[in-house]
């Protein structure tokens, strides 16, 4: 389990995250929405031990994450942050391999290439490995750097998995394929955590769903407990209609227009 406790969080003197409690456990998947600058991504940093928080404490596993050292928590957690750039050329398969670095010294095991051959199969970028990385598509490239965060943790029971708007930049297949994926990984025991936009996507895929509002906790639970007129109103200023619809077991909702 990754708990915060009474975080906040500052750069300089504006306050980007404040009393939040907050605890991710393995084997679910939470989704992390709200407005551009909410505090997203900066609490994903501080889940991931990227970031140390100002005040209060975050535990993984039990133990205060800044007594990880970075080799540490690389054995622990993988994240896919927004922006992936690559100025050199790599081939595709090489990338993939890269998430495996925290796990040999100087020649990969065959275990190592193993894990790259099933995580390439998995994430559908096989068909990709001999290619040079900067010759793929923004959606493509996307998808090789899950493989890649995937290959990092793949054979670690019980590590966490951050995925800072993983559907960016990819076609409509394509986003349900990583978000299918990440389901499949927290239903394995993986915690994960997921930065969305789409409300929808959150809603169809965590277990709960954290709303994040000025850099505070606006609402915490279930997707039926959390996504509601009110509460997408309070976080977005944005009217929406909600729908049960085809039988959906999670509230679906669309826009009615801004506030
Ligand atoms: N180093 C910094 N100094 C000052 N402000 C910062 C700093 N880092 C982030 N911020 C601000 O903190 C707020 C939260 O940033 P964060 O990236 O966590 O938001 P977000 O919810 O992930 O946004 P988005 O949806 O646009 O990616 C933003 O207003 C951002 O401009």
């Amino acid at each position: 389990m990754i708990s915060l406790n009474q975080v906040s969080y500052k750069a300089g003197k504006k306050t980007l995250l404040a009393d939040i409690n907050l605890e991710v456990q393995k084997g679910e998947m939470l989704a992390v929405i709200g407005a551009n600058g909410a505090g997203k991504s900066t609490l994903m940093k501080l889940l991931s031990g990227d970031q140390q928080a100002h005040t209060g404490e975050v535990r993984l596993d039990d133990e205060h994450i800044k007594t990880y050292s970075m080799a540490a928590l690389a054995l622990r957690r993988a994240v896919l942050s927004q922006h992936n750039t690559l100025s050199v050329s790599f081939l595709v398969e090489e990338i993939v391999m890269m998430g495996r670095y925290p796990h040999f010294n100087g020649q990969p095991s065959s275990h190592d290439v193993d894990i790259v051959k099933s995580v390439m199969n998995e994430t559908g970028v096989k068909h990709l490995a001999g290619r040079d990385y900067s010759t793929l598509s923004g959606g493509e490239q996307q998808r090789v750097q899950l493989a890649r965060v995937i290959a990092q943790i793949y054979d670690i029971d019980g590590a966490y998995l951050f995925l800072d708007e993983p559907t960016n930049g990819l076609d409509l297949l394509y986003q349900q394929q990583i978000l299918n994926t990440a389901r499949h990984l927290a239903d394995k025991g993986f915690g994960v955590v997921a930065i969305l936009h789409d409300i929808n996507f959150a809603s169809r895929y965590a277990d709960r769903v954290l709303i994040l509002k000025e850099g505070r906790i606006l609402a915490l639970g279930t997707p039926n407990e959390v996504i509601t007129a009110y509460s997408i109103q309070e976080a977005f200023g944005v009217q929406m209609a909600l729908f049960d619809a085809y039988g959906c077991k999670y509230p679906f909702v669309i826009p009615k227009g801004i506030v």
